[in-house]
């Protein structure tokens, strides 16, 4: 089985007893913490706090050559982000208190109830994990720039949001917090599953599961595995992908249909990072990271009470939304060239050229299947095209099922009785409607317009300055 470190961070444990160190490490890999070092020589954490990428600390404080309190006052003076526990022999309030003060995250006593200390440690390490999220993503934003666009070569947009999405994966994609992916069908949700697990640098594999309809037993069975004679049937042990995907990622989608009583099984995974398999009564733990996703709003479901309000803003700690490809309507040019180079390398052609007006025609279309679609409508194109260029018969229908407002039937487009708006007033509203219509890009507008880029662009100036000229004159 392959395991990948945990957390990413290294936790580095303080004590002069070796032997509690020892137990204490023991207990904490048993655990799944496995990313420990340990010092029982405190004249030493200075080099290591250096040359170790150290996250947290468990201090002791009754130590011969210096106190833990003094080590703690330098610490939080050198290293203010870097995390502290007191583990103490030490049973005084008076002591917790100031070392809080100090600047620790928490006290413990060695002889309180291990669960207690790893409870604490579990949220040391979720504060942890969020300070460091958050420099990453304060560093994402400032430089605009992504870390690894390679990363990323799949998904073809040159939309905005999508790019903010990007840069948030980047800077979450290291902790082991669930991810939530939003968006409506065919938007590219598995896409970004994938760049979320390849971006966690995980050594493990991505197993993906589609949960929809899945009846809570099977849930259970598929997820946990069972153990042998779990059921009539259960000849043999079986095990679940929870298990497959160790040191991995489990992708779990279509998570909004899951049933209330799975969900239960979920959440409880996800907050103890362990289950039971099947008829087993041995707990094992779950060494994934679970990414989930959803074409419904998981808000509303949960309004309605058909989703857990706790999963719910369990899984929303880290949530990325692809917004529909209607939304980013400069990306169509993008995507059709994209999805017919793909099909022609497929299908054996050479590369067709595309008629620009396609691009303009379908940007009128609503595309309630998102990429999916418009990749399936492309392949159907590129098969049915005999010249070297696209056959657009396949977008025909689409035309006429959204037709923009046919000005050459004698639709009624005023009421007969108000006054008409002047020409100027309606190809203000034009150019508006236009500009919302493809994302305030220029170019994609202008095309649907019928006009040049730099006459848009002109009208567009005009229009800002006479808006200027009239709230003045207002
Ligand atoms: N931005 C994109 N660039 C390139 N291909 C894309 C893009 N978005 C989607 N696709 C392609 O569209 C298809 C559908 O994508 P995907 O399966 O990731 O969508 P989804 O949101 O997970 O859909 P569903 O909700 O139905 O599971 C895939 O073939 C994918 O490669």
């Amino acid at each position: 089985m392959k395991h990948n470190l945990y957390p990413q961070f290294k936790i580095l444990l303080v004590d002069d007893e070796i032997a509690f160190l020892r137990s204490m490490s023991l207990t904490l890999e048993i655990q799944g913490f496995n990313h420990l070092i340990t010092c029982s020589d405190p004249s030493q954490i200075p080099s290591l706090m250096e040359t170790e990428d150290i996250g947290l600390v468990l201090l002791d404080l009754t130590m011969p050559k210096v106190s833990g309190q003094k080590v703690l006052a330098w610490l939080k003076e050198e290293y203010p982000n870097v995390c502290v526990i007191i583990i103490s022999g030490v049973n005084q309030v008076n002591t917790a208190v100031e070392c809080v003060k100090q600047g620790a995250f928490d006290y413990f006593v060695k002889t309180s109830d291990q669960n207690q200390i790893l409870d604490g440690l579990k949220r040391a390490i979720r504060t942890q994990e969020l300070t460091l999220e958050n420099q990453a993503l304060r560093a994402q934003i400032l430089s605009n720039e992504l870390e690894k666009p390679d990363a990323f070569a799949n998904i073809i947009t040159s939309d905005q949001t999508m790019w903010s999405a990007f840069r948030y994966i980047e800077s979450i994609a290291k902790t082991r917090q669930p991810v939530l992916i939003s968006g409506e069908s065919g938007v590219g949700k598995e896409l970004i599953a994938n760049v979320i697990h390849d971006l966690s640098r995980c050594p493990g594999p991505l197993v993906s599961v589609n949960v929809a309809g899945v009846d809570d037993n099977v849930f259970a069975d598929t997820l946990f595995g069972h153990a042998r004679g779990a059921f009539t049937g259960a000849d043999k042990t079986r095990l679940g992908l929870v298990e497959k995907a160790a040191g991995g990622t489990l992708f779990l989608d279509e998570i909004g249909d899951l049933s209330l009583a799975s969900q239960v099984k979920l959440l409880r995974l996800l907050q103890e990072g362990e289950y039971y398999p099947v008829g087993s009564d041995k707990p094992k733990r779950m060494e994934a990271r679970i990414v989930v996703a959803t074409h419904q709003q998981l808000s509303q479901l949960q309004a309605e009470g058909k989703f857990r309000k706790d999963l719910f803003f369990r899984l929303k700690t880290h949530m990325v939304t692809i917004p529909p490809l209607r939304e980013r309507l400069a990306d169509l040019p993008l995507l059709i060239d994209h999805f017919m180079t793909l099909a022609c390398k497929e299908m054996n052609k050479p590369s067709l050229t595309v008629p620009k007006s396609l691009s303009v025609n379908l940007s009128q279309y609503s595309f309630p299947g998102n990429a999916r679609e418009l990749k399936a409508l492309i392949y159907d194109a590129v098969s049915q095209s005999t010249t070297d260029e696209l056959n657009c018969a396949p977008f025909e229908p689409l035309f006429n099922r959204e037709k923009a407002v046919d000005l050459s039937e004698n639709t009624l487009l005023f009421p007969p009785h108000s006054p008409l708006p002047t020409l100027s007033n309606m190809a203000d509203l034009l150019v508006e409607e236009a500009m919302k219509r493809a994302n305030s890009n220029q170019s994609l507008a202008a095309r649907m317009l019928g006009i040049s880029q730099p006459a848009l662009s002109k009208r567009l100036k005009n229009m800002k300055e006479n808006h200027g000229k009239n709230e003045k004159d207002t």
